[in-house]
């Protein structure tokens, strides 16, 4: 299982990514598309990623904003893998 990370090194990382934020023990994006269509589109980009990872975000459609949640769920907080997901993310349009 992955470790958690220290406040240190969430705040540390956290400072050098930019489009998210952190939400307690969760980072947070959201993104607002043309309509329900580009959005499911974009979610469905997030699939790749996500599988190849084994990490997998938690994910909110309404209509045209997606957001995007990441936590490590079986360690119980942020692990290195919310932070590298999150930076696959921001890559993706
Ligand atoms: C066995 C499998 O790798 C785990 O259940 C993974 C799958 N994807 C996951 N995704 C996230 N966000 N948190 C997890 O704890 C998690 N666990």
């Amino acid at each position: 299982m992955a470790q958690l990370l220290s406040d240190a090194e969430i705040e540390a990382q956290a400072s050098k990514l930019s489009g998210w934020i952190l939400e307690g023990s969760k980072l947070e994006t959201k993104r607002k598309f043309k309509d329900f269509v580009e959005a499911i589109a974009f979610v469905n980009k997030l699939v790749e990623p996500a599988q190849t990872a084994g990490h997998h975000p938690d994910i909110e459609v309404s209509y045209n904003k997606v957001k995007i949640t990441l936590t490590t769920h079986d360690a119980g907080g942020l692990t290195q893998k919310d932070f590298d997901l999150a930076r696959e993310i921001s890559q993706i349009d």
